[in-house]
């Protein structure tokens, strides 16, 4: 099947060069949904080294990458930056877009059978490779993931809300189930990787103690945690259903900024959810207005279900005294 059959993105009023290189990577995205499914009889969860800043690379991620790059040259793709290459990879001098791309999300998940992803952004190409990227994330012209699940789905905006579009993979193609995602409101579920907890700093502490203390606490209320350690299913988790997630930044050498990436998996999910309903912080400041200083630098991360973001933020402005009270008796947000 021709990549130009594999997705029908006629409603999505973007350019034709944003939908050629969004059919391209579904095109993509379905052949390597068939390798992904088929797990340990492909062979690809070996570690194979590092990539550029310091994390496992798999056999996966790197056919992935590969994949991706070889299906956008000749695009409108201009440059092509992607986590697992140090540089920016020039593909065609002509084009004017320039993708960045995480080709495959929460690898670590690949050898337990657990739902993983690709993330990428799509901006407009500048005559320097670097300048295309650096720059803020409200300059995205799209933005999507895929998520390699029980379902293979792509969730993709190109600035005029969030669609979900599902694989059949029946016929090989990604149907539109959903023109407008709205990220529900009522849900009581966080996600952070809280054996970090004592890494932590004291603002992040106070939200997840609260959190944990449940109807005992400040909040009132009960709360569920989720850890899938694979932030495209937690945002499929939150698309669907609402929620939080964080991954902070924290004390331990290297985390100073948290863990995620800027360019390729925090700036398009930002955009993803932020025309979802949603909002997106480094904590504090909105990510989508951040401009980042180098292609891999990460950043805190959190976002989701706008007021709970929103109340993140506000233990950050909280006199001292109360973030370091104990929960029981900081009275700021006692309902
Ligand atoms: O192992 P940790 O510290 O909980 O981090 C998990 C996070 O790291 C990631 O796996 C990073 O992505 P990569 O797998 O692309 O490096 C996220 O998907 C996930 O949210
Ligand atoms: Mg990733
Ligand atoms: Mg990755």
């Amino acid at each position: 099947m021709a990549a130009s059959d594999c997705i029908g993105l006629e409603d999505l009023a973007a350019s034709p060069e944003i939908t050629l290189v969004i059919r391209h990577i579904a095109h993509v995205a379905r052949d390597l949904s068939k390798r992904i499914a088929r797990g340990p009889l492909e062979g690809h969860g070996a570690t194979l080294g590092e990539n550029s800043d310091g994390d496992t690379q798999k056999a996966l991620d790197l056919i992935a990458d590969e994949a991706f790059a070889a299906a956008l040259t000749g695009s409108p793709v201009r440059w092509y930056a992607s986590e697992e290459r140090e540089d920016v990879a020039a593909l065609n001098p002509a084009g004017a877009l320039a993708l960045a791309i995480d080709p495959l999300d929460g690898s670590s998940n690949i050898d337990v059978n657990v739902s993983i992803g690709t993330i990428f952004s799509i901006l407009p190409a500048a005559s320097d490779p670097l300048a295309s990227f650096l720059r803020p994330g409200t300059d995205q012209l799209a933005a999507g993931y895929v998520i390699y699940g029980p379902q293979t789905a792509l969730v993709l905006t190109v600035g005029k809300g969030t669609s979900l579009h599902v694989l059949d993979p029946e016929t090989g193609r990604f149907e539109l189930v959903t023109a407008q995602l709205e990220i529900p409101a009522a849900s009581s579920e966080f996600a952070i990787n809280v054996s970090n907890y004592r890494h932590w700093g004291a603002p992040v502490r106070a939200y997840i103690d609260d959190c944990l203390a449940g109807d005992t606490g400040p909040r009132a209320k009960n709360f569920n945690m989720r850890w899938i350690a694979s932030l495209v299913a937690e945002t499929h988790r939150i698309v669907s259903r609402g929620g939080i997630f964080l991954y902070p930044a924290d004390a331990r050498p290297g985390y100073e900024r948290g863990r995620l990436r800027h360019v390729y998996e925090c700036a398009p999910i930002a955009l993803l959810i932020e025309q979802a309903g949603g909002a997106a912080t480094d904590g504090c400041d909105r990510i989508l207005d951040r401009v980042p200083q180098s292609l891999h630098e990460r950043t805190p991360f959190v976002f989701g279900t706008a007021d709970k973001v929103h109340r993140v933020a506000a233990y950050h402005d909280l006199p001292h005294e109360e973030v370091a009270a104990l929960f029981g008796r900081r009275g700021l947000f006692r309902q």
